[in-house]
């Protein structure tokens, strides 16, 4: 915590409270006391600067201690989590067998390593940040792991997880039970919405690409007040230099973190390394020479619309296509200029798919909204009500994809 207050000058940043000193200006916010305090506060936090407060006595000057790192525990814990989990992901992609993937109701493959990422993650964020009340909405849930059938995967996890603890090796986490993996995996119940804190979870994004041997991310996000503060994403087969056309770093290393938070930029790490460079999205203007990140999957994204899309805006490179939010890490650091993400009619997005990749790219400088040009709304719960679609790109770039995707979406409708 450390006092970043301007210091105190006559006129407008000043007025008298009795003797004491009531108004001040942080960083272009203004601040008040007392009955004016609660409202400033709000504004503040929505900045993601966090405010205490300490007077003796309403004659002697009050003083505003303003914390300049919030979210710096959260992150922490948000990024060994991550870490963590990524550990365990990449153990079962090169082992996996047939027998560790099965089929939820709604028929997509869950994998053990699903199940186990979301257990240590949640294990972990709840264990590292103790003084909070925890709430997760997450994925997965253990309905499957509860019945007969699915004992044998349980345990699987159950170890999974347990050998994961074991290697971070500060012997600081103690085994789980499996009933402590089936409590952890059911954290992630809560509803969300827009009051308090929520962590948002997707344990595996991009599971068909996680069992294809691609593409896949752990995508963990935290929401306050209905905003989304904080994000990490790690993508294990992310390579750190470019996968698209816009060639900047000379690589082979392969795995990513990426980590956002409110206010602050983002940066990119490789996974299990230490160090940070901050990175932008790319500031091209000319759409001619961008190129275009879409879903592998063209049941989750129409190619279709966005190959309409492309020809309108003049992108000559064609699309790159792979599974996953890691498309969102990718934009970020301006390996490509634009995501465009159609799902078909119907298919409503969740919040868990887009909460950490969306303050990446906004933090390192691009726009998330969908097809009409509103900003994405994480307070409504589990469910992401978009207008037919989410678009991303640089501030640069964004009028004009509006228009493209305007102009191609009215020739679909006139042409059912
Ligand atoms: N019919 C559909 N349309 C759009 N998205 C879908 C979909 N079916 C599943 N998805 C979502 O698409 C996500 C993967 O996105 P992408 O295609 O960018 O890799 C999946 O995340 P999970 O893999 O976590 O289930 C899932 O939530
Ligand atoms: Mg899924
Ligand atoms: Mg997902
Ligand atoms: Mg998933």
């Amino acid at each position: 915590m450390r006092n970043i207050f301007s210091k105190k000058k006559k006129g407008e940043r000043e007025r008298k409270m009795g003797t004491a000193t009531v108004w001040w200006r942080v960083r272009g916010i203004s601040v008040g006391v007392g009955s004016e305090l609660r409202l400033s506060e709000a504004r503040i936090r929505r900045r993601g600067i966090s405010v205490s407060t300490r007077s003796s006595c309403c004659s002697s000057p009050l003083t505003l201690i303003v914390s300049s790192m919030p979210y710096e525990k959260e992150l922490a814990a948000a990024k060994k989590a991550a870490t963590l989990a990524a550990r365990l992901c990449q153990k079962v992609q090169k082992a996996l067998l047939q027998s560790d993937v099965h089929s939820k109701s709604d028929k997509s493959p869950v994998t053990v390593a699903d199940y186990g990422s979301q257990a240590l993650i949640s294990f972990i964020l709840e264990r590292e940040l103790p003084s909070e009340p925890f709430s997760i909405v997450a994925e997965e849930d253990s309905g499957d792991l509860r019945k007969e059938s699915g004992q044998e995967t349980l345990k699987r996890i159950t170890e999974l997880v347990n050998d994961t603890l074991a290697s971070e090796g500060s012997n600081t986490f103690p085994s789980l039970t499996t009933d402590e993996v089936l409590a952890a995996i059911d954290n992630g119940k809560s509803e969300g919405g827009s009051v308090g804190k929520h962590w948002v979870l997707d344990p595996i994004d991009g599971t068909k690409g996680f069992v294809r041997g691609d593409q896949y991310a752990i995508a963990l996000g935290l929401l306050h007040e209905g905003k989304v503060v904080l994000g990490v994403l790690a993508c294990p087969n992310l390579p750190l230099a470019s996968i698209g056309s816009n060639q900047q770093h000379s690589s082979n290393e392969v795995g990513c973190l990426f980590f956002a938070k409110v206010g602050d930029g983002t940066y990119m790490q490789a996974l299990g390394g230490s160090t940070q460079t901050r990175v932008h999205v790319w500031d091209i203007d000319n759409p001619e020479q961008a190129s275009l990140f879409e879903s592998f999957e063209a049941a989750h994204s129409s190619h279709d619309l966005s190959g309409s899309i492309a020809e309108k805006l003049g992108v000559k490179a064609p699309p790159v296509r792979i599974d996953s939010q890691a498309k969102y890490g990718a934009l970020s650091r301006g390996d490509g200029a634009i995501y465009l993400r159609f799902p078909h009619k119907g298919y409503r997005e969740k919040i868990w798919d887009h909460a950490a990749g969306s303050i990446v790219v906004t933090e390192a400088g691009g726009i998330v909204t969908d097809a009409a040009g509103n900003p994405l709304d994480f307070s409504k719960g589990k469910f992401l009500d978009v207008d037919t679609g989410i678009i991303v790109t640089n501030q640069k770039l964004m009028p004009s994809l509006l228009r493209a995707v305007k102009e191609a979406l009215n020739e679909k409708a006139s042409s059912l």
